[in-house]
């Protein structure tokens, strides 16, 4: 699935807090958003979710104008987790994730939806935990059944708003592992806001950087992700190692 941001701008009743970001996803590719608190990312993920209209400018989805699909389609193709997520704290965590294949259930659930979510629930190494309640987990479990939700919803695009805030550093990789993974293979596209800015370079096809709410820099990650663009756009100084395993980002102090 190709994505195409052509101008996107966001206002808040007077506040302008995104400003003519343009960008392009390519089918099998990862994008990550990366930016200070409050420069636009999670605004910018909203508008493509749906969940927020845009002031200015279109989201095209494979040259379709994003808000002249049908929400059932959008419900399909998109899948969306936000960075905060409600759930129903009366259900648990076999129903939460069996949710995500609500847009592909007619009738009833079918023995492929449930082969789907025991698959998407074994990816997360929650199987274990499926008949607890939601309000019984810890908030990187809860992250967990989230993201499980959306592996099992089986979307042509992945719009991941921080994933791995609350996972140890293991589930960091595995999710970003697993997730540009199926990417790949599905021909999907993932779009994902990272504050970490080694997993945006490891695990990115390209990088959007954004500053106060403007896209600052966007291309290759190695070509954005710079000594220079870091020190501009986040005040901090950082040295750059480079080593078998790759490049490496090492923040020093902040100006
Ligand atoms: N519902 C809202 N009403 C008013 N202002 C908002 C609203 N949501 C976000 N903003 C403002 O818009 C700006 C961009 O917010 P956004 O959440 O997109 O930033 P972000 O880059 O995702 O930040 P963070 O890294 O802290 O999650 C911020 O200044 C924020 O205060």
């Amino acid at each position: 699935m190709r994505i195409r941001l052509d101008n996107v701008g966001v206002e808040y009743g007077k506040y302008k807090a995104v400003d003519g970001v343009s960008f392009e996803v390519g089918p099998g590719e990862v994008l990550s958003i990366v930016g200070p608190n409050g420069s636009g990312k999670s605004s910018i993920i909203k508008c493509i979710a749906q969940v927020l209209k845009p002031s200015t400018g279109k989201v095209y989805l494979d040259g379709r104008d994003i808000s002249s699909i049908d929400l059932n389609e959008i419900a399909k193709l998109v899948g969306y987790v936000p960075q905060n997520f409600h759930y129903l704290f009366f259900s648990n965590v076999m129903e939460t994730v069996l949710l995500g294949r609500k847009p592909h259930i007619r009738w009833r659930v079918t023995q492929k939806d449930l082969d789907v979510v025991q698959r998407a629930l074994d990816m997360m190494g929650i199987a274990h935990m499926a008949g607890k309640f939601m309000d019984e987990l810890s908030g990187g479990e809860k992250q967990k059944v989230y993201i499980a939700r959306t592996l099992a919803q089986e979307p042509q695009l992945y719009l991941l708003d921080e994933p791995t805030s609350n996972l140890d550093l293991k589930h960091q990789i595995e999710v970003l592992e697993i997730t540009r993974r199926l990417t790949y293979e599905k021909n999907a596209s993932m779009i994902v806001a990272l504050h970490d800015l080694n997993l945006a370079l490891r695990y990115s096809d390209r990088v959007a950087m954004m500053n106060r709410g403007r896209l600052y820099a966007y291309g290759k990650p190695e070509d954005v992700l710079t000594i220079q663009n870091i020190n501009d756009v986040y005040g901090v100084e950082t040295f750059i190692i480079e080593s078998d395993y790759g490049r490496y980002i090492v923040p020093i102090r902040a100006k």
